[in-house]
Order: C-alpha cells, then sequence, then structure tokens
C-alpha cells in the first residue's frame, strides 16, 4: 500500500496549473462517471470529454493493478501530467478527485503530488454520503477502492483514507493523528452506516491504522478483512486471485470485530468448580457451605455472638480442609480471648481444664494456621488490611480473610462520595480481591440502630450500617441471634444463625439454624435434630 505524506502542513502541493487534465468539477457532477474535468473550474490543457485517461495510464493500470479503465471512470479518475517534487520532473500520472483539491500518483515510478486546495478526507466520500449504503468497504489507498468496485463492489460503497497507513504514536490524540476527515464525514451522514468492513493492510502500520478507524467508527459495526497468505491488500488479492475471490472475501468473508467483553456461551472458558467447604454441622447438611472467592457478610445485635459462632465456624473449616486463615479481629483480641476458644476448640475442653501438653499442641496447629492482622497504632484502613491480607493468602497460603468488624477500619471516603458509594466501592474491592487470589473474605459488620419495635428481632442485612450494598453485593449473607440474652439472673445461651442469603445454589440456601451455646463445652451445638 503506497504510504504518503499528505496532511495539510506537510504535504507536497502543487498549483493546479500544473496538472494537465484531471477530474469534474462540481458543476458537471453528472459526468462525473467517465469525464474528466479541471481542477477549480480553470480549464486545463487537456481533453475534458470522456477518455481523458490516456492509453498509457488506462494500460498501466490494467496491467500493474489489473483495473479497467471503465471502472477508473466509474470513479472520476483522470491522467495527466504533473510536477512531482519527490522525482524532481514532471511526469504522467493518475489523478484522484477529492474535495477542495486532487492527489496524483506517477507512473511507473511511484510518487505522490497533491493540488493546490487538497483537503484530507475519505477519497470518493461524496459518493458514497450521497448514496447512503447500509455497508461501507474502507481501504487504505485509492487504488485498493479501485480494486474493491473491479471485483464488483458497488462503487457507492467504497472509501479510502486519503494518505495510507503510517507509524502513528498509538497514544497520540486523534487532532494529531490526523484524523479529523473521519469525524466529519461522521457529522456529514457517514454516523448512520450499519456496517463498516475494513479492508486494509495486514502490516504494522496497516494495523495500527485499523485498531485507530475502530475507535473512531466504533468497534459493534466494524468488521474487518484477514487476508490470504502471501497476499497484502485488496489489489493485491485482485491481482493474484482475481475479482471473485476478492469480491467473495470481502462481502461474505470480513469477521466482526471481536469485543472484550461480550461472548457466546461457547467462548466462555470453563470455570474451576466452586470449592466447597461444610462449616462443621453434618446436621445442616447442604443448607450453609462456604467457598473461596465469595464475600460474605455477617450481622447481629452487639453481643449477640457474631464473633463467637464464626470463630467456631472457620475453626471447623481450618480443621477439616487443613487451609489458612486470616483474621483482622479488632474487637476480639486474639490474646487471651480467641486463643481461649481455639485452644477449647481445638483440645475438646475448656481451656481451664486442659494440660500443659494439651495446651501446646494447640497452640502449635494454631500457629500453622492463624495469622493475625494488628495495626501498630490502631487505625487501619481497608487498603492497609487488604495488603496484610495479600501477604497472608501469597506467602503464606491463607483461603479465609475475615474483618471484625467493619466500622473499625478507618474510612477513606472521596471528596463528594455518600457513604453507600464508598461502601459500594469498597465491597467491590474486596469482592474482586476475594476472586483474584481465591480466598473467601469475611467482613463482621454492625446493624444500623434499629427502631424500638424492631429491636428485639433479628436484623435484616439491609439493617447494615450505611449501604444496601451490604446486601446486594456481596454472595452470602449471615445473621447471629439470641432471641434473649438473659432470663432473669440467668444467662441463656439459645442462638440460631440465619443464613439470609446465598447468591449460588452450591452455597446453600436462606434458612434458619438453631443453636446453643454450651457453656460447659465451650461451643455451639446444634439444637435442630435430637442427637
Ligand atoms: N449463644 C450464646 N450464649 C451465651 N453466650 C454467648 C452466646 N453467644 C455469644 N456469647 C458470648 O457473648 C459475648 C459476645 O459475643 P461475641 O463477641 O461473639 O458477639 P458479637 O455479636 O460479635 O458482638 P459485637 O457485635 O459486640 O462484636 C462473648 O463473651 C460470647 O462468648
Amino acid at each position: 500500500m503506497e504510504t504518503i505524506e499528505l496532511s495539510a502542513r506537510n504535504a507536497a502541493i502543487t498549483d493546479e496549473r500544473s496538472a494537465m487534465n484531471v477530474f469534474p468539477s462540481p458543476s458537471t457532477e453528472k459526468a462525473c462517471d467517465g469525464t474528466a474535468g479541471i481542477v477549480d473550474g480553470k480549464a486545463a490543457n487537456s481533453s475534458r470529454s470522456a477518455g481523458t485517461i490516456s492509453e498509457a495510464a488506462a494500460a498501466w493500470a490494467m496491467q500493474m493493478r489489473h483495473i479497467g479503465r471503465a471502472t477508473l471512470e466509474r470513479l472520476g479518475v483522470g491522467s495527466g501530467t504533473t510536477f512531482f517534487p519527490e522525482l524532481e520532473r514532471k511526469c504522467e500520472a493518475l489523478f484522484f478527485r477529492y474535495p477542495g483539491g486532487w492527489k496524483a500518483r506517477a507512473i511507473p515510478d511511484k510518487a505522490f503530488v497533491a493540488g493546490k486546495g487538497f483537503k484530507l478526507s475519505f477519497w470518493n466520500i461524496d459518493r458514497v454520503l450521497a448514496a447512503a449504503p447500509s455497508r461501507i468497504y474502507l481501504t487504505e489507498g485509492e487504488f485498493d477502492a479501485l480494486a474493491l468496485v473491479e471485483a464488483g463492489v458497488s462503487a457507492d460503497a467504497v472509501l479510502s483514507v486519503p494518505n495510507g497507513a503510517k507509524e502513528r504514536a498509538a497514544d497520540a490524540p486523534a487532532e494529531q493523528k490526523g484524523y479529523e476527515f473521519v469525524d466529519e464525514a461522521l457529522l456529514a451522514g457517514l454516523s448512520g452506516t450499519k456496517q463498516f468492513v475494513w479492508c486494509g493492510d495486514g502490516d504494522g502500520p496497516g494495523l495500527s491504522l485499523r485498531a485507530d478507524m475502530v475507535k473512531l467508527l466504533g468497534a459493534a459495526r466494524f468488521h474487518f478483512v484477514d487476508w490470504p497468505d502471501g497476499c497484502k491488500d485488496a489489489n493485491d488479492l485482485l491481482v493474484t486471485d482475481g475479482p471473485e475471490a476478492l469480491r467473495a472475501l470481502v462481502e461474505n468473508g470480513a469477521l466482526p470485530w471481536p469485543v472484550a467483553g461480550l461472548y457466546r456461551m461457547r467462548e466462555l472458558p470453563e470455570p474451576a468448580p466452586l470449592t466447597l467447604w461444610r462449616p462443621g454441622f453434618p446436621e445442616w447438611e447442604s443448607k450453609v457451605m462456604l467457598a473461596p472467592r465469595t464475600l460474605s457478610v455477617v450481622t447481629g445485635h452487639p453481643g449477640h455472638g457474631k464473633t463467637a459462632l464464626w470463630s467456631q465456624l472457620w475453626f471447623n473449616v481450618v480443621r477439616a480442609y487443613d487451609v489458612g486463615i486470616c483474621v483482622a479481629s479488632f474487637e476480639t483480641r486474639p490474646k487471651p480471648h480467641l486463643r481461649r476458644q481455639l485452644r477449647t476448640l481445638f483440645a475438646g475442653g475448656l481451656e481451664k481444664d486442659l494440660t500443659e501438653g494439651e495446651i501446646a499442641a494447640a497452640d502449635a496447629w494454631i500457629d500453622e494456621r492463624y495469622l493475625f492482622v494488628v495495626h501498630p497504632e490502631q487505625k487501619p484502613t481497608l487498603e492497609w488490611f487488604l495488603d496484610m491480607a495479600e501477604v497472608a493468602v501469597i506467602r503464606h497460603g491463607a483461603r479465609i480473610v475475615q474483618v471484625d468488624p467493619w466500622n473499625r477500619l478507618e474510612g477513606a471516603r472521596e471528596r463528594n462520595e455518600s457513604e453507600t458509594d464508598y461502601i459500594g466501592r469498597c465491597l467491590r474491592t474486596i469482592h474482586a480481591f476475594a476472586h483474584d487470589l481465591n480466598c473467601h473474605v469475611q467482613v463482621l459488620a454492625h446493624p444500623a440502630k434499629m427502631d424500638s419495635a424492631r429491636r428485639g428481632s433479628p436484623p435484616s442485612l439491609e439493617d447494615i450500617s450505611g449501604s444496601k450494598h451490604w446486601d446486594n453485593m456481596v454472595d452470602q449473607g449471615f445473621v447471629v441471634h439470641r432471641p434473649e440474652i438473659f432470663d432473669g439472673s440467668n444467662r441463656k445461651t439459645e442462638a440460631a444463625l440465619y443464613h439470609r442469603k446465598a447468591r449460588f445454589e452450591e452455597l446453600g440456601f436462606p434458612c434458619k439454624l438453631n443453636l446453643d451455646y454450651s457453656l460447659a463445652k465451650g461451643r455451639y451445638v446444634s439444637t435442630d435434630y435430637a442427637t
């Protein structure tokens, strides 16, 4: 493909007097099919009648490009002589009409020059805009557009960019790339086109130009042609394989521009099956399952056992599946409280009743599997916490990450960001973290203050302080609730785990699971089934 410099600044511009015979003027538009005309209406010193393509020029086009006189005339191509600065002489040329001017290609030597008034625009744009076809074929040069017409594509449906493909900085803005002509054409009516078929070259500059055109014309309507091996462009295919092959390829073989992010079912990669963890209560069957790559939230009134119950459930998972866990427990201290609970769970007896050996074995087991996140100044931010969690996951293989409670993370709202939006943004980040790092992230969050009528009732996920996103952006939602905390001077130990939301059926389904906290055993037991 010819690559030339023809921007307004650096074009080799020649005065119209040097053109010998050229195109129809706008007033002779009807004669466009075959009648050469005059640049800027001034008489050129050659014939203005049909057939002003010289025998030599027509012979060259046929022999070298397999493009016949009729096609040249159909597209208003003329011939004549003009001065080519690049060749330092006047020579025979084919002239392509552009709005406001012309561009000439020397023959047989290759050189280009543009006439005074030449303005970058698609070649053949006036005809295409007038016809407004639903499908337009775009090429990198006039000869490729001519090749398409020679192959049988409508002359009303071909456009060529004016100056070929050249290396352009990929990140340069459109105005520096000289693409204003594309915007102008879109505004003038090209934007109504249903489909663009890009028939440019497969070389580096051609592919860059194609990528730019995708952006300018829109991926949704963009199709492209992949040339067969050994063939570089439309004119080349016309010469090597003939008009039928060229027409068949561009009309039936154009491929839709691939759009990252939109797929057919069969194109989607098969995901790895969800790893599922049972939380350690066989009587729950599959009502509650936990999984890496998911985000859960737990809420409940203060003191109702969120931390205590979930420490036990995660302990069960850690022990059964031998996975690591990273716990950011900002209110229940790792030492002595969580350690007491974990020692009790591991050894199967209250901490106070354990032997030194049992305690040592429990501590060794805990050390192997648990990591605790403690901020040196008690001012953890989400970003900092996720940094710690990432190390826990990547370096130490943790598969579970727990934040307890959410409101102890320092807020980092942006200016004008509402709390709802902020929490939504945080949850998106956390969800991506869980997904990308193949771990389960769980957030324990307090409910907002509830009105007196509902105060004794279990909260819903929507009651969680700050944002409706606690309900809609998590994969699983739980509530831990105790119907009564005490009865007179007696401590009440009944509790319930509400599985409020499970995004995937593999994770179980919404249900209520009844429990009792055994003070004698230091653990929750299920009360749903008589044992
Ligand atoms: N069902 C229960 N029966 C008796 N005591 C319980 C029960 N559940 C939790 N507790 C005890 O209540 C105290 C508070 O429990 P925990 O810290 O787990 O509650 P929480 O919901 O996480 O509270 P907060 O929202 O204040 O963090 C702990 O001492 C715990 O052992």
